[in-house]
């Protein structure tokens, strides 16, 4: 069988080498006559399949995404074609997790806040929001959550959207959608904007869609700027340049990209792929990782805020990324963003790092 993958799936080889033909490509100039001899097609969110890539694709039996977002999938065309589908939910939710605690100690170091006490509203409570939602609460802040789909559904605890707009964080975990009582679309449209008050944080860790970047800068260049975290940018790879120098950390859609996320993303199509065929699966994520470069630390008295910021920065350190998108985005590189994207340095989940002395508090921060 021939299987082809985004050339920035990593442990394909590994994962499928031995018993099928594995070719890579760039996900994003993916073009309909390399399908026209594959059975399983691998992608990752850049890679956009619709009736026009699937044109000369006459063997494919499965598609799966090694991601958590599937809004780049015309799921209903592949379910009419009879092509089985995968895509690899809550692989990278502990890197959103790890990310947005970056982003949240960054932000308070810079602005000089306590965050215990302060309120998190997290927008999209399933996977990505509930890690991020025990993150805030490790930290003390107070949480509150919205997700109008799961309260339909009859989960209770809820918060209406306007309420979560007034939280002095307010962290966004929905997926895209265009269509339906819940569209996410915009979901931060001009009039949300403008009635958000200064001093308050906005994190889109999401899709860039979900904000509107326009209606952003507009308020950015007014005079009671917003606090801004992004890692997703309307219209990628493009990014509304004028807007960067008004978001406090910017990063190019590296949120889920820890290894262990994105061994988790390929993991979870070798599984739905081997299951399909039947045959065994006889390797673990745990094979695939290597061993971090620190595995253990010692913490000795206490600990307050800026020595967990501290503690997280020395796995995962959100400014250097925010360093090398500003960078780049001056240098002369149209295709910058995915190649950042593209060239992204291993990053491993805050859990590789066992801290003794820290007890559970620090594992509720998501450290081992
Ligand atoms: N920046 C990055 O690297 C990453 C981005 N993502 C994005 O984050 C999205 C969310 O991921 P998960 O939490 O794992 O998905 P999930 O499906 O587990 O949870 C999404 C939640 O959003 C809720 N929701 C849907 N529409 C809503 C609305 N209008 N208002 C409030 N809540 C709404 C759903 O009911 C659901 O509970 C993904 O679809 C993907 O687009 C995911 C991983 C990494
Ligand atoms: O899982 C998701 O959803 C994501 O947003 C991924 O982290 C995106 O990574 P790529 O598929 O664009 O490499």
């Amino acid at each position: 069988m021939k299987i082809l993958a985004d050339e920035n799936m990593p442990f394909v080889r590994e994962l499928f080498g031995d018993w099928a033909e594995v070719v890579t490509c760039p996900g994003r100039a993916l073009a309909p006559e390399q399908l026209i001899d594959v059975d399983a097609l691998l992608v990752r969110s850049i890679t956009r399949v619709d009736d026009a890539l699937l044109a000369r694709a006459g063997r494919l039996a499965f598609v799966g995404t090694a991601t958590i977002g599937c809004d780049h999938v015309d799921t209903g065309l592949l379910a009419r074609r009879g092509i089985a589908f995968a895509s690899a939910p809550g692989c990278n939710k502990v890197a959103v997790g790890d990310y947005v605690l970056a982003a949240l100690l960054r932000v308070a170091e810079h602005q000089g806040w306590s965050l215990a006490g302060r309120s998190l509203a997290v927008i999209g409570a399933g996977n990505t929001g509930s890690e991020v939602a025990g993150r805030a609460r490790a930290l003390g802040m107070e949480v509150l959550c919205c997700d109008p789909p799961l309260a339909e559904r009859g989960a209770t605890g809820f918060v209406d959207l306007e309420q979560a707009l007034c939280a002095d964080v307010v962290s966004f975990h929905v997926p895209l959608s265009h269509q339906g009582p819940h569209a996410t679309h915009h979901l931060l449209d001009a009039v949300r904007i403008a009635r958000l008050d200064e001093r308050q944080l906005l994190i889109n860790a999401c899709r860039g869609d979900v904000w509107d970047n326009h209606a952003l800068l507009t308020r950015q260049q007014g005079d009671s700027p917003l606090t801004l975290v992004m890692d997703v940018w309307e219209h990628e790879p493009r990014v509304l340049t004028a807007l960067v120098p008004h978001v406090l950390l910017a990063t190019p859609h590296i949120a889920g990209y820890s290894l262990e996320g994105k061994a988790r993303g390929s993991f979870a199509l070798y599984q739905a792929l081997s299951r399909r065929l039947g045959r065994p699966c006889e390797l673990t994520v745990e094979q695939l990782l290597p061993a971090p470069a620190v595995a253990q630390i010692g913490l000795e008295g206490g600990r307050d805020q800026t020595l967990t910021e501290r503690l997280v920065r020395l796995v995962y350190d959100i400014e250097r990324d925010d360093r090398q998108f500003r960078r780049a985005l001056a240098g002369d590189d149209p295709g910058f963003f995915d190649r950042l994207r593209k060239e992204y340095p291993d990053r491993r989940e805050l859990g590789s790092l066992h801290v003794t002395g820290g007890g559970e508090a620090l594992r509720a921060l998501g450290f081992g």
